[in-house]
Parts: C-alpha cells; structure tokens; sequence
C-alpha cells in the first residue's frame, strides 16, 4: 500500500517514522521548508519508545505524478484548505483519505473536495510536539490510531467488513504503535473529540497542566465541571461518551500530579495559532443549537478568539 503523509508534523511525523520503521511505503508530502530541512537533518524523533532518525521520502505538491493508496492526513485545522488543494493530485478514485484532525468540522470539508466515499473516519491517541529544532517529542507513551469506514465498513453484500478498511487495517497493524478497526469511527471521534474539547478547555481557560490545576482551592470542581459541560453536548448530539471512558477522563482531569497538558494548550503556550473554532468553538455551537448552558467552554472559546485576534496584529 503506498501511504503520503500530508503534514510531516508532530503527529504525522510520528506515525509516519513509525510506519517507515515497519517497512512500509511511505511518503510525506512536506512543503519546500519542511523538505529542506528533513533533508539536512532527517526526520527526527525522541520517544520514550525509543528515538529515531530517518531520511524520510518527501515530495511537494508539484512533483506528485500518481495517485496513492492511503492518504494519511495530519495538519491543523487552519491550513487544512491549502492542504486539500496540495494534496489533490495524489487522489485518485480510490484513493483512501484517513484524516486524524481534532474535531469533526474537517470531515465536511474533505467530502466536499473528494466525495463521501474517499473518506474515512479517524482518531489518534498521542501526545507529541515539535521542539526549536523541529524534532518531533512525544510527551506520553500512548500511542494509538483508530479508523473506520464513516458507514460502519460493513458490506450489505457479504456482510463482512469492506476490503479496502481490511487492507488499511493490515497496513498500519503491527507497526510497534497500537491500532484500532473501529466499525463506529463517528462515535469514536466524538469520545475524542469530548477527550479533547474537555482537556484542552480546562488547560486552555485555567491556564495550566491538570495537575497544577488541580492542586488550587475549587480547580477539581472547576475541572469537572468542564468535563460535565463537553459530555453534556456530545450526549445531547446522540453520541453520549460511555461511562467507562467518561471515568477515565474525570480521573485524569482531577489528577494532582499530572504534568499533563494538550496540543491547545502548547501551541498556546508557544504563541502559535490554536485550533479554538474547530475544536472548541464548533463544539459550543452545537451546545447552543440544543440550548445547552455551557459558560466555562464558552468563556474558553471568547479568550481563545481574543488571542487569535491578537496574533494577527
Ligand atoms: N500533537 C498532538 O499531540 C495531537 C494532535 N492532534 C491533531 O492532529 C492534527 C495535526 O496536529 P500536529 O501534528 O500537532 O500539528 P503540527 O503543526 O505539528 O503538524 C502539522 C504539519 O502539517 C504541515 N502542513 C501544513 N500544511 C501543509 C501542506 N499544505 N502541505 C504539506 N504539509 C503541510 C506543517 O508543515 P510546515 O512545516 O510546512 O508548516 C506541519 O508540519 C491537529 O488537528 C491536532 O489537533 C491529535 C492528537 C494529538
Ligand atoms: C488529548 C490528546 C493528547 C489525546 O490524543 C490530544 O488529542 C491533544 O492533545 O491534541
């Protein structure tokens, strides 16, 4: 299966290295500063799996000649329109698009560009950023993909999953990172996007790692709150987080000694643009179209829109 990486960033760069590390064919479709630089210094990577420098294949929009198998697709959300149009060339009639963008607004946009059948439904489980050096640091061992056809993938013919989530699946199997054929990726991605949402809110608004947060006077409850605020929207949309998961994320939300943060958070921190309208933003509007009360998300979405603005003064 020949695989292009669209964004050789902190996620795509890792799964993407991952997966050359594998054996598998991959290319990462980089834009001319991205390509110098892996050029001079290789793809770089420091885990806690274990660090690794590869000369990885890169191409440019321009010099794409054929259409690919798998088209794994990781940049932000803001440049994700310059992105499709890079990237078309390397999309032929089947072509797979597996995007792993936070939120679910990119999904709309794909489909318009490249039709309902192209597209995938996708997650990634990590935590990774690129340092001053452009290495790419993964924070936290989790390491995951889950992905699905967006119809479930099951045939009515045969009755069995499709043959082409079946080769993606063997694809990106047993490549030292974990994987998941998911046969209700749209519920998946909603979890995410309620995981997300909620730890990005709480970092984001009470400015911090959970576990600093959690260590002030009212900041456990304040988490929570926010947790309860995101779950609420998701349930109110038809996908309500299982209560497994919704335990799981309460008990990382209200850890005292967590350094944990997330990417909003960092890029925040970093001064860079954040993924506020996708992630936040799009969320709080579906929380309005059910009339839901959700003031922490949205005090969240005003600050991060205040500091949008001001990166563009
Ligand atoms: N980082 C994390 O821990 C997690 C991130 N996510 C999600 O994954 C997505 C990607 O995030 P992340 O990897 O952190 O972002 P990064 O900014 O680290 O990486 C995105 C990469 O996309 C590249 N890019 C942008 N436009 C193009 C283009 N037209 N052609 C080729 N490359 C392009 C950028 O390259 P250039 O150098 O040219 O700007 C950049 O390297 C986001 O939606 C995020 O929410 C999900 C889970 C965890
Ligand atoms: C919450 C987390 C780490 C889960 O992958 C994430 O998606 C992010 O920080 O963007």
């Amino acid at each position: 299966m020949k695989i292009l990486v669209v964004g050789a960033g902190a996620v795509g760069g890792y799964f993407g290295a991952r997966l050359v590390q594998a054996g598998r064919d991959v290319t990462f479709l980089v834009r001319p500063a991205r390509a110098q630089q892996l050029q001079r210094d290789g793809l770089r990577i420091l885990s806690p799996h274990g660090d690794v420098t590869l000369k990885p294949k890169t191409v440019t929009s321009s010099e794409i000649a054929n259409p690919y198998d798998l088209i794994f697709l990781s940049v932000k959300a803001q440049p994700l329109d310059q992105a499709i149009k890079d990237m078309k060339p390397a999309v032929g009639p089947d072509t797979m698009i597996y995007p792993v963008l936070n939120g679910m607004r990119h999904i709309d946009s794909l489909v318009h560009s490249f039709g309902d059948k192209a597209v995938l439904g996708g997650v990634c489980m990590v935590s990774t950023d690129l340092d001053e050096q452009s290495r790419i640091v993964q924070i936290t061992p989790m390491q995951k993909l889950i992905y699905g056809e967006r119809s479930g993938g099951i045939t009515e013919r045969s009755g069995e999953l499709t043959e082409r989530i079946r080769a993606l699946d063997k694809a990106l199997r047993d490549a030292s990172f974990d994987t998941e054929l998911s046969l209700n990726i749209t519920q998946a991605m909603w979890d995410k996007w309620v995981i997300i949402a909620s730890l990005g809110l709480i970092t984001c608004l009470l400015g911090g790692p959970i576990g600093e947060i959690n260590r002030v006077p009212d900041g456990e409850q304040t988490a929570l709150q926010a947790l309860d605020e995101c779950a609420a929207i998701g349930k109110a949309c038809g996908f309500p987080t299982p209560q497994p998961l919704l335990e799981n994320i309460r008990k990382q939300a209200t850890m005292k000694d967590s350094q944990f943060t997330s990417s909003l958070y960092r890029d925040l921190q970093k001064g860079a643009p954040v993924e506020a309208d996708t992630i936040l933003g799009d969320l709080l509007d579906h929380g309005h179209a059910h009339h839901l009360e959700t003031p922490l998300l949205q005090a969240c979405c005003v600050r991060l829109r205040v500091y949008q603005n001001s990166l563009k003064h």
